[in-house]
C-alpha cells in the first residue's frame, strides 16, 4: 500500500484459470499507472465490488470473508478482448457509497469506463447505480464512457429484491448492457469484462476522408 491508501495489484490467475486474464509482472509502479484505459468499480456498500474483482483476477475469494472497507485499490488486468487481442485495464475498486454519499468527482474525469455494481438482494443498490449513470452522464468529462452493470449476488435467488426484467428494462433503455453475476461462479464475471475491454479498445471507424500520404488507397472509403 502506498502513502495514499491505494494499493496497486496486477492479476494473477491460477494455471488452470481461463486465459482471459494473464499475469503481468516487473513493472514499476510509474509504469503500471501510466497505462491502460481506466475502469471505476463502483457502487454501493458491501455489494461484492472488491469479491467480483479479487475472484476474476485471482480466483480466491472467499464468501462471507470479512474484507476492510475499501479506500481504493487498483487492479491491472491484461483481457483477451474479442479480437483475439490482449489490452490492459486499470480497475479502480471504488470505496461503496452510502445513502447521500456522491462518487469522488475525479473519478469521472479520468475513467475511460465504469462498472456499476449492486447487489440483487438488495434494492437500495439498485437505486444508488441509477442515480450513478444520471452522475456519469453528468460529470463525465470524455465523450464517449463504456458502462457496463453487474447484478452480483444472483446465488442469493430467494433473496431478490430487484427483478431481473425491471433492471435490464431500465439498461436497455440507459443502453448499457447488464449481466446477473455471482462471485461462487467465476464464470459468470468473465463476459462481461471481455465486452468492456472490447469496447473500450474499439478502433474508432474509419475516416471517410482521405489520409495524407494515403491518395491511392481505395478512396479511404470505410471498408476493411
Ligand atoms: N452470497 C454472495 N456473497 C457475496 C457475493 N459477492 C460478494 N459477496 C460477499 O459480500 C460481502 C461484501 O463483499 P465485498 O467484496 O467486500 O463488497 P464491496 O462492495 O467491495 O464492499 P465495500 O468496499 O465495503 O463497499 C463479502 O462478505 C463477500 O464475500 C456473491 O456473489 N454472493
Amino acid at each position: 500500500m502506498d502513502s495514499l491508501g491505494s494499493k496497486l495489484k496486477s492479476s494473477m490467475l491460477p494455471a488452470h484459470a481461463l486465459s482471459t486474464f494473464v499475469q503481468r509482472q516487473g513493472q514499476n509502479l510509474s509504469d503500471k499507472m501510466g497505462k491502460g484505459c481506466k475502469v471505476v468499480v463502483c457502487g454501493g456498500v458491501s455489494v461484492g465490488k472488491t469479491a467480483i474483482l479479487e475472484q476474476l483476477l485471482y480466483g480466491n475469494h472467499i464468501i462471507g470473508k470479512e474484507d476492510s472497507e475499501t479506500v481504493e485499490d487498483v487492479y491491472v488486468a491484461s483481457v483477451e478482448t474479442d479480437r483475439g487481442v490482449k489490452e490492459q485495464l486499470r480497475l479502480y475498486d471504488t470505496r461503496g457509497l452510502q445513502e447521500g454519499d456522491e462518487l469522488p468527482k475525479h473519478y469521472f474525469s479520468f475513467a475511460d469506463g465504469f462498472v456499476l455494481v449492486y447487489a440483487m438482494n438488495d434494492l437500495e443498490s439498485f437505486r444508488r447505480v441509477e442515480i450513478l449513470k444520471k452522475d456519469i452522464d453528468k460529470f463525465r468529462d470524455k465523450k464517449e464512457v463504456v458502462i457496463v452493470v453487474l447484478g452480483n449476488k444472483s446465488d442469493l435467488s430467494e433473496q431478490r429484491k430487484v427483478e431481473a426484467d425491471m433492471a435490464q428494462q431500465w439498461a436497455k433503455s440507459e443502453r448499457m448492457r447488464l449481466w446477473e453475476v455471482t462471485v461462487t461462479d467465476r464464470k459468470t464475471l468473465i463476459e462481461p469484462f471481455i465486452l468492456l475491454a472490447s469496447k473500450l479498445t474499439q478502433p474508432q471507424s474509419k475516416s471517410t476522408f482521405p489520409l495524407p500520404g494515403r491518395k491511392n488507397k481505395s478512396n479511404a472509403t470505410s471498408e476493411n
